[in-house]
């Protein structure tokens, strides 16, 4: 037997490489020289991304464990207006156990859990109690989320008021207006402002790609957040007319990589937003590990922000067991 924690998971049945003591992304100086070399080939940036789901299929053999590496990556999201204390306490006990024990008994495996459970701030002290006794960080969105138009001292309690509550991670919106403008100097300092406020609470930068008009704004985007000190950058709330996709991710992941090529330090990314299927995961997968490497295939450094991907993996994993799709009623997420 095999376990899996939220700390640990195999994706091609070897061990992966363990991140645990990761440095975290301290940040440096807004540096727009290099800011301003960003460029963006829009073509040739969505072949590429058109061509990964071909190029790289996972064997058959791989798929299960591929699937449970996804799983560990989740951020298992409800950021819905009826959210209540329940269906809140309904996703962390998920959380807890994601996949049915004789699917995972079947399958060779002991435990696992997802990566974090991500909700709004109302909702993180019901979760932190709910995730006791388990490694599972409350992930809240923050800063006036999803339009991120609060006053800025507003956002700034709001994140103290989560880390006070238990969240370990914040995942804030940038102010799309200073992409838009132009203004790097005031979305890095804005950033850096969250970030001192999160204190130990991790902070990921949602991007709103969407919103922000031009591949090359969501490349500057992702460095001057990175440099100001992003733990994780991610795609999107989940709320814009169009959120994750897989050239926006290829423009962020290749931020990623220069950054680590030229500071040495591995800043995480998360596509967020619209990921509702097994096969949409894998080509998420895909792509880490072909842009990335296997270094980034573990949820120190990969998210998924979903609502609705675990239901569909666990259905798939059902089918890879028993050979038969049960119905999507049987694998209830809340
Ligand atoms: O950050 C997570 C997203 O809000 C989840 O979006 P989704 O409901 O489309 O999976």
């Amino acid at each position: 037997m095999t376990t899996i924690t939220s700390r640990t998971a195999s994706d091609d049945g070897t061990q992966p490489s363990e991140n645990a003591a990761l440095p975290r992304n301290p940040g440096m100086p807004l540096d727009m020289g290099w800011v301003n070399r960003v460029h963006s080939n829009r073509s040739a940036i969505e072949r590429r991304a058109a061509a990964l789901p071909a190029r790289r299929t996972v064997k058959k053999e791989w798929q299960a464990a591929w699937l449970l590496r996804a799983i560990t990556c989740i951020d298992l999201t409800t950021l819905a207006g009826d959210d209540t204390p329940g269906n809140v306490r309904r996703l962390c006990a998920k959380a807890r156990q994601p996949v049915r024990q004789e699917i995972l008994d079947a399958l060779g495996f002991e435990q696992l859990t997802v990566g974090a459970v991500c909700v709004y701030h109302q909702f993180v002290a019901t979760s932190v109690e709910a995730l006791q006794g388990t490694l599972i960080p409350v992930a809240a969105v923050s800063t006036g989320f999803p339009a991120g138009l609060n006053a800025f001292e507003q956002k700034l309690q709001e994140i103290t008021a989560s880390v006070k509550a238990g969240a370990r991670e914040i995942d804030i919106v940038i102010s799309r207006q200073h992409v838009l403008t132009g203004n790097w100097q005031e979305l890095y300092a804005e950033v850096q402002a969250y970030r001192a406020a999160c204190g130990e609470a991790h902070l990921k930068t949602i991007l709103a790609t969407h919103e922000l008009a031009t591949l090359r704004n969501v490349g500057m985007a992702s460095l001057v957040c990175m440099m100001a000190g992003a733990d994780f950058i991610k795609t999107s709330t989940g709320k814009e007319p169009v959120n994750a996709t897989l050239p926006v991710g290829l423009v962020m992941v290749r931020a990623v990589r220069d950054y680590y090529e030229q500071t040495g330090y591995k800043v995480g990314f998360k596509p967020a937003g619209g990921i509702r299927t097994a096969k949409a995961s894998l080509d998420w997968l895909a792509l880490i590990k072909e842009e990335l490497g296997n270094e980034w295939l573990n949820n120190h450094l990969f998210r998924f922000g979903a609502s609705g991907l675990l239901s569909d993996i666990e259905r798939q994993l059902a089918h890879f067991v028993t050979g038969q799709y049960a119905a999507a009623y049987e694998n209830p997420l809340v």
